[in-house]
């Protein structure tokens, strides 16, 4: 889109007041400015006052560089809501259907939508559009109508060109324009010339490992979780006072063997007794409770005779059959741990680890994990929900890569299908990274016209570190980072997108995350092969295979047809195994020989013989 000039408008007698309470006037700003490289903003704020509204719209509208006016509030029920009268005398155009798209995706959020009466329509060369006044609707109006925008203007300004293009786009056409038009298409050729001759594509292809590095050497890893866990000291001491470690008898070690008067009961969460014990007497006591101030020892229970109970049925006489010892079954105060002491040795994200840690010493962490959204692209997906249609396929990618997240600790903070479109992926991904760290996507990273993942990173000025890895499946897949964003880019076959998570996206996100280096990667071990021979293919090979524990050795067996586009290969997948690419003198892998193997889930033994 050219440079534009947006106006932004906000009409509320409240905000005119005290302008720093106007939010969705920055709201819209930072919205245009997020949607739009090119984009200036204009802005002011008036009274619910007609003729100030209209002076201020007309003015607007009689500069030239004024290509778009939104105004928010003023559009509702309320006596002083005149907005839309003041648009409307200005108007030389309706736009009924503009006014009709944002009624809409406003009446799917809230049925109170209806209570907006916003126009739309064309004065001069000027789009004018009314939002309502608050925050969240003008998000949601801007939202409805931002992919309209630059066409929109494309038309009110008569250019053709640009109009030409938008067809095209709209209609899968752009490599039928004239090339001048496609400005849009980044060829993924190798030359980028675009011409017939140029079919391969412009990426090397890189060692997995050679990739895996690049990613980690890009990715920042943040360090604060460890230096929280390395600096949490604990403010209690655990045991806080000395605890019995057995069911039994609390009495002094300087007493004897032998009879002993029961002077009273002691359970987990009495306080500490204060009562005055001889050698003769005890306590009878559970584990857990706090020992009696005059005691050092306890004899457990299975180490005593009962001889006697008093008239209410409580023990009264015992039999000590053991010499008590100075400290026997008592945990000392800080014997687990000592209050100023480390409590973690080590960093350790087990989740199980952190958190019950936390609770055992009375202490809350913030753990600021990395952020991820999660992007599904292709023209062909609908949502299993919904129902199936011809060419069209269920998208799965959705769902299993947001298992996968959760699977390893990590939440999915947005989740978008999107069709393969430039306009909407550069968008929305544009936008998406407002909020996240990190994007992992799925799709159109190949070498197809309808691939836009590489052309929508370049328009963002993303880098592409890499395009494709030397693997199968996976060979497309794509890294890129802004700064502190990053982006992959794994390839749209659920095969190709499930390997390529596990051996990049998670060990990328576990970095960021503070994870020590090897710990990253998924856990490698060595399996002996079942299957009698495998053909090598030119490229390394991830094989989802099933374990089998044979005597204590490990054993894989892969899971059937490995074509990138089977699912199913996943079902009991308990490792990939890495089968190295084919050579002159290695044509197949065979049973019984020794292959390392990544680990995809906890419970990795399918089958024990
Ligand atoms: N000329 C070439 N074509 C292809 C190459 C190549 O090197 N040269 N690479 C092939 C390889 S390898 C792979 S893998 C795929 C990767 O393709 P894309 O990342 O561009 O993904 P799409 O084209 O969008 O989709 C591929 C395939 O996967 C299905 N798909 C996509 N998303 C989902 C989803 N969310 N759920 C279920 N299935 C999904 C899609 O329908 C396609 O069938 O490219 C080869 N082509
Ligand atoms: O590399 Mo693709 O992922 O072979 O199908
Ligand atoms: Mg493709």
């Amino acid at each position: 889109m050219e440079s534009i000039t947006f106006g932004v408008l906000t009409i509320s007698d409240t905000c005119y007041q005290e302008p720093a309470k106007d939010r969705s006037g920055p709201r819209l700003m930072a919205l245009i400015r997020q949607s739009f490289d090119n984009a200036q903003v204009v802005a002011s704020v008036l009274p619910d006052e007609r003729d100030l509204i209209q002076r201020e719209l007309r003015k607007w509208i009689d500069r030239n560089d004024v290509r778009i006016i939104i105004t928010t509030g003023g559009t509702g029920f309320a006596p002083r809501d005149v907005t839309p009268e003041a648009t409307k005398p200005l108007l030389d155009k309706d736009c009924n259907q503009l006014t009709l798209a944002i009624a809409l995706a406003s009446l799917q959020k809230t049925k109170f939508a209806a209570l907006s009466r916003g126009v739309c329509g064309i004065a001069g060369n000027t789009l004018v559009l009314n939002f309502p006044g608050s925050e969240k609707a003008v998000g949601e109006c801007f939202e409805a109508v931002r992919e309209l925008l630059p066409h929109a203007l494309h038309l009110i300004g008569n250019n053709v060109a640009l109009v030409q293009r938008t067809h095209a786009e709209v209609q899968g056409s752009v490599a039928a324009l004239p090339k001048v038009l496609r400005r849009d298409h980044v060829c993924p050729h190798q030359t980028g010339a675009g011409d017939d001759v140029d079919r391969n594509s412009p990426f090397p292809m890189l060692p997995v490992h050679q990739a895996l590095d690049t990613i980690l050497s890009v990715v920042q890893r943040n360090n604060a979780t460890n230096q929280q866990m390395d600096a949490l000291l604990s403010p209690i001491n655990i045991p806080p006072f000395r605890a019995s470690i057995k069911d039994g008898y609390a009495m002094k070690s300087t007493g004897f063997p032998g009879t002993k008067r029961v002077v009273d009961f002691i359970a987990a969460g009495d306080k500490v007794s204060l009562h005055p014990l001889q050698e003769d007497e005890c306590f009878k006591i559970n584990t857990g409770a706090p020992l009696p101030e005059d005691a050092d020892c306890v004899v457990q229970v299975e180490d005593t005779r009962l001889l006697q109970r008093d008239k209410y049925g409580e023990e009264s006489l015992v039999d000590i059959l053991v010499e008590p010892k100075a400290g026997q079954d008592v945990r000392s105060i800080g014997h687990d741990l000592r209050k100023g002491d480390k409590v973690f040795p080590a960093p350790d994200y087990s989740p199980v680890v952190f958190k019950s840690l936390l609770a055992s010493v009375g202490c809350q962490l913030q753990r600021r994990k990395p952020k991820v959204a999660i992007i599904s692209t292709g023209s062909e997906l609908v949502a299993p929900q919904q129902p199936a249609d011809t060419g069209k396929i269920f998208d799965s990618n959705t769902t299993m890569l947001e298992e996968l997240l959760l699977y390893f600790g990590f939440d999915c903070m947005q989740q978008h299908v999107l069709g393969d479109d430039l306009m909407t992926i550069t968008l929305t991904l544009s936008n998406i990274f407002d909020a996240v760290d990190f994007v992992i996507c799925s799709g159109g990273v190949s070498m197809g016209d309808k691939d836009f993942i590489k052309p929508a990173l370049e328009h963002l000025k993303f880098k592409v570190h890499f395009g494709r890895v030397n693997m199968k499946p996976g060979k497309p897949m794509t890294f890129a980072s802004r700064g502190t964003k990053y982006f992959f880019g794994l390839p749209g076959n659920p095969v190709s997108a499930f390997v390529t998570f596990h051996l990049f996206a998670l060990p990328a996100i576990r970095w960021a995350d503070g994870w020590e280096r090897a710990k990253c990667p998924l856990p490698i071990i060595n399996v002996a092969l079942l299957n009698e021979a495998i053909d090598l293919d030119a490229r390394p090979e991830y094989v989802r295979a099933s374990v089998s524990s044979i005597n204590g050795q490990l054993h894989a067996s892969v899971n059937g047809n490995q074509i990138s586009s089977r699912l199913q290969s996943i079902v009991c997948a308990d490792v990939l195994i890495h089968l190295p690419g084919r050579t002159a003198t290695k044509l197949q892998a065979r049973a019984g020989e020794i292959y390392s193997a990544s680990v995809l889930r906890y419970d990795f033994i399918s089958r024990y013989e």
